[in-house]
């Protein structure tokens, strides 16, 4: 059996996890670990990661200067849940046939607003709702926020390093209150969802994706760090905009914004070196080449690049298996990915590293890549140069009557792909044409991700998929979208094709392990691992991810793989008491025990005042 930490008295408060420890030698409920403040009286109302409202029993009252500073009955944990619950169902209730966007951004500030008061009890209402509140903090909802974020902005949440702080990152990086921190997003808002530049107002990105972690995976909201590196934005619209809270000035760009990059990934390595990065929403030019700068140097990894890769494989996997063909026959299927940046490289290179595993590294697959200027074949100039691997050879390209460049629907029409995918951030582009045209694909069951993110950015909807393309594909989206009723009794099912389902568990996985980098081994067991999760009914049925209810239970899986790859690179340095050997004797089910030991759980813990 292993043990968990006590997470409170590493950080000196949030002693909430779910500890083995004492259910082992007690045998009735086990007391959480008390958790030592280092502050009294309002201030502790004040702090969120401390503050219970109404919750203080009143000993504790006592003990930290709080008797008269609230009304004197102490509410339950459990009845301050239901009556935010309630008020969250009212907040519903009264907001019925008002706008989408109203009600989205009602329901964001509610939230946000418990997050700024009560953590404990923002993370159990976020875990015991997370099929219900994961669109509002984070994919739609989030892409709202972020365009909003300077009139939204209350309080901040995180860091902000900017162009300005220039040659004192080091010393900033130590304003931060916590001394430990596990997990960073780091963004520099250029690329927001399929959004495009929203400068500092991107920072909803990596708070949202830290919620998720939290929720997911775990992980201890002591310990994260969102952090906006603000370069400055080429979004004219906020540039004008007066109460815009980020630089005025364009991005920084060529040596003088990578020089930005390395002072900041220098003062975080140097205040916390075991911390595992993740680069999120970074626009292509940058994407790609950060994560080769450091990805061999840190704990790191690109998000849309290798956690989409790794959920858009798995998926793709199970289309095979939805098929009814053994997982082999993946060389064979023909697939068009439409949107040739970080995401849809990210997805291409993993899914060509899948091929010449099953079939040898002179497997010739049938993989199509299009950007906005069409098909991208060898005659193509100017061709990116993460991009160029992938280009059709024109000969091959013209035996199908296809030509450098040709349009989506035409592309459609001569190969009849067994799988559409969609990365290109262009909502719609699925068009009624297009999604009839996959009606003639070579598959009995045809496949369409629409995975732009957000819903309105979404390649088509998930009931024109059904409507056009016909009953029997397999559809996922990024963004949720509800199942389609296909009359009859029948349902057209509606994956959600998100990152989220990886890089709570590569995070997790990364840092149970005291892995020194994150390997492509590493990323390549992440998604095995979830493409083996479905069982071949539910795949028959075209569920090909795990429903978000069960999120905790794929991250610790997720995450055990990702330990298990770590140890066999020889990558792991182990993590706290738990060292390599230690790992390297665990069996799958003492790795998946282990990472589910050390997810954070929320519950009030006795708070112990310590000058
Ligand atoms: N579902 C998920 O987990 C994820 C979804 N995404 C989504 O993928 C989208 C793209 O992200 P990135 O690759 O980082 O963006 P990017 O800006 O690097 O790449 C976009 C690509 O789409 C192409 N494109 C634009 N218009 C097109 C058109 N009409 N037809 C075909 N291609 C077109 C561009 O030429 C470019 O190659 C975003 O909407 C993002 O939200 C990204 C990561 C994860
Ligand atoms: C999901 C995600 O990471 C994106 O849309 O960028
Ligand atoms: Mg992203």
């Amino acid at each position: 059996m292993w043990r968990s930490r006590v997470i409170s008295s590493a950080v000196g408060g949030g002693g909430r996890s779910r500890n083995k420890l004492f259910s082992s030698i007690c045998s009735t409920t086990p007391v959480p670990a008390p958790c030592i403040v280092h502050k009294r009286g309002s201030d502790i109302l004040h702090d969120p990661w401390f503050n219970k409202d109404t919750g203080f029993p009143l000993t504790e009252r006592d003990r930290l200067g709080l008797r008269g500073l609230l009304p004197p009955r102490v509410i339950s944990f459990q009845q301050q849940y239901d009556r935010f619950m309630e008020s969250f169902r009212s907040l519903e209730h009264n907001t019925q046939g008002q706008p989408l966007t109203v009600v989205s951004l009602a329901k964001w500030r509610i939230l946000n607003r418990l997050h700024d008061r009560n953590e404990t009890l923002y993370y159990r209402a976020l875990i015991d709702n997370i099929k219900h509140f994961a669109p509002i903090i984070y994919t739609p909802t989030v892409g709202l926020v972020c365009q909003n974020y300077s009139g939204l902005f209350r309080r901040p949440r995180g860091m902000y390093f900017s162009a300005k702080d220039k040659g004192e990152m080091m010393s900033m990086i130590y304003n931060w209150p916590a001394k430990q921190v596990d997990m960073i997003v780091l963004t520099d808002g250029s690329r927001i969802l399929g959004l495009g530049d929203l400068g500092v107002q991107g920072m909803a990105i990596p708070i949202g994706k830290l919620d998720m972690y939290v929720a997911a995976a775990g992980i201890n909201p002591q310990r994260v760090l969102p952090i906006m590196l603000d370069v400055g934005t080429n979004n004219h619209h906020l540039l004008e905009n007066p109460l815009y809270i980020g630089l005025r000035q364009p991005r920084l760009e060529g040596e003088e914004y990578i020089s930005v990059v390395d002072e900041l990934m220098e003062a975080l390595h140097a205040r916390w070196p075991k911390a595992v990065v993740q680069f999120e929403d970074f626009q292509f030019k940058w994407a790609f080449e950060t994560l080769e700068r450091y990805r061999k140097k840190i704990c790191m990894f690109n998000d849309d690049i290798q956690g989409t890769a790794g959920v858009a494989l798995a998926g793709l996997l199970g289309t095979v298996r939805a098929q009814g063909r053994p997982l082999s026959d993946f060389a064979n299927q023909k697939i068009v990915v439409v949107g040739a940046g970080s995401a849809g490289l990210g997805v291409l290179n993993m899914a060509y590293q899948a091929v010449a595993r099953m079939a040898g590294p002179k497997a010739k697959p049938q993989f199509f890549l299009l950007d906005k200027n069409g098909l991208i074949t060898t005659e193509r100039v100017g061709v990116e140069s993460a991009a160029a691997p992938f280009s059709k050879p024109i000969e091959e390209v013209k035996s199908l009557g296809l030509h450098e460049g040709s349009d989506l629907l035409d592309v459609v029409k001569k190969v009849k792909p067994h799988v559409l995918l969609g990365l290109s951030g262009v909502g719609g582009v699925f068009n009624e044409d297009v999604l009839k045209a996959m009606r003639n694909s070579d598959s009995s069951k045809p496949a369409i991700f629409a995975m732009s993110n957000p819903t309105l950015n979404a390649e088509c909807t998930a009931a024109d998929a059904f409507k056009h393309a016909g009953e029997n594909i397999v559809f996922g989206s990024g963004s949720p979208f509800e199942n389609v009723d296909l009359g009859n009794g029948k349902v057209g099912h509606v994956n959600q094709a998100n990152n989220m389902y990886l890089f709570p568990g590569i995070g997790l996985g990364s840092l149970l392990s005291g892995a020194r980098i994150i390997s492509d081994g590493m990323l390549q067991a992440a998604s095995e691992c979830l493409a083996s999760y479905m069982t071949e009914e539910e795949i028959q049925m075209g569920r090909l991810y795990p429903s978000i209810d069960s999120i905790r239970h794929i991250t610790a899986e997720v995450g055990a793989a990702v330990i298990k790859a770590a140890v066999a690179e020889e990558l792991a340095e182990g993590h706290c008491e738990v060292g390599p050997k230690e790992l390297a004797h665990m069996s799958k089910e003492e790795c998946v025990e282990y990472v589910t030991s050390n997810m954070w759980y929320p519950i009030y813990s006795p708070l112990v005042h310590e000058k």
